[in-house]
């Protein structure tokens, strides 16, 4: 049922503006009494402009309608005004990948994840910082999914698509093909609590949500609003030989396995050396590369259309 003080702004990735099936939704839920406004995106940086504006324009949801990077980038643009002046996201994914919606169980289907999304609560989740620090310089961006970094990064940005979807799959039993295909680690110190750990990693998980690169599923046990991350670093190994151990780990995703790492922390900080390579991130499906680079959860910084009975919400915990 419409409910005249809720007012929709749909952020549309120009791309998929003329989506067929999204512009008879939208004329449907305008006749039955909805108000509505569309955007599309011309290119990059629209759309975290839009959600920006959107609460001081007078609306109460911003709908992202794209994939994960325009998801990104409402929810960049809503993390630019204050917590009281943060209109609530909601997503119709017309994405390739769409690893966020999927793993909070949002519809799929253009239609459905519209009518979904004007009916859905807002529930509270946390938002990510990221600071990369490059001198005196510091850039600071927000995810609500995940970052991958090294190896992982590298997969879900480079790989071509018919390896992700393998990938997806069986996960990580391809990694002994990935790795003679393309052996690379990346070093560097990782800070989080107390703690701090040198290390030469494949790849670095750092999760609000559960999966990422098109189905991985890299923070298995992660919650939105949990206050904390879930952290997964996974070891460079020497021989092939190690690498059954490396895979089973990947199966159970131990707190102190040989290869696998699995832990929560609210910070975590990475450093690399000068003769070090600056790190291949993925943040929410964007690819970029850094030296040093802090991630921090904000706490319940958004309120996102979600289902009751999404897994990742603590409420719905059954432990
Ligand atoms: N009108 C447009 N035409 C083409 N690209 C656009 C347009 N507007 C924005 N973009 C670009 O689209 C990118 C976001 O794409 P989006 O995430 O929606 O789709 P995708 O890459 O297919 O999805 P996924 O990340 O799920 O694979 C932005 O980084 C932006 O630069």
């Amino acid at each position: 049922m419409s409910d005249s003080r809720k007012r929709y702004l749909l952020i549309v990735n120009g791309k998929s503006s003329s989506n067929p099936e999204l512009r008879e939704a939208v004329q449907s839920a305008r006749d039955r009494g909805f108000t509505i406004t569309v955007r599309a995106t011309w290119e990059g940086g629209d759309a975290a402009e839009f959600a920006e504006k959107a609460f001081s324009e007078g609306f109460t949801h911003v709908i992202a309608c794209g994939g994960d990077g325009t998801v990104n980038e409402v929810v960049n643009g809503l993390m630019r005004v204050a917590h009281d002046q943060r209109a609530a996201l909601g997503i119709v994914p017309l994405g390739s990948a769409n690893d966020f919606a999927t793993s909070v169980g949002l519809p799929l289907a253009p239609g459905a994840a519209l009518e979904a999304a004007l009916e859905l609560r807002a529930h509270p989740i946390d938002v990510v910082r990221l600071t990369a620090e490059s001198g005196d310089e510091q850039a600071i961006s927000y995810y609500v999914n995940m970052t991958t970094g090294g190896f992982g990064a590298e997969v879900t940005s480079s790989t071509p698509k018919m390896l992700k979807r393998m990938l997806g799959g069986g996960a990580y039993s391809l990694m002994g093909a990935l790795k003679a295909w393309r052996h690379k680690s990346y070093r560097g110190t990782l800070h989080w609590q107390e703690r701090e750990e040198s290390a030469s990693l494949l790849l670095l998980a750092l999760g609000n949500g559960r999966q990422s690169g098109g189905g991985q599923v890299l923070a298995p046990r992660a919650k939105l609003d949990d206050g904390r991350l879930d952290v997964l670093l996974v070891k460079d190994f020497s021989s092939v030989w190690e690498l059954p151990t490396l895979v089973g780990e990947l199966q159970d995703f131990p707190s102190e396995g040989r290869y696998v790492h699995y832990f929560t922390a609210p910070k975590l900080t990475v450093t690399t050396r000068p003769d070090d390579e600056p790190w291949p991130l993925t943040l929410d499906g964007e690819p970029r590369r850094h030296e040093r680079f802090t991630v921090e959860v904000v706490p319940l910084a958004l309120g996102v259309l979600l289902p009751e009975e999404c897994a990742l919400l603590s409420a719905n915990d059954r432990h």
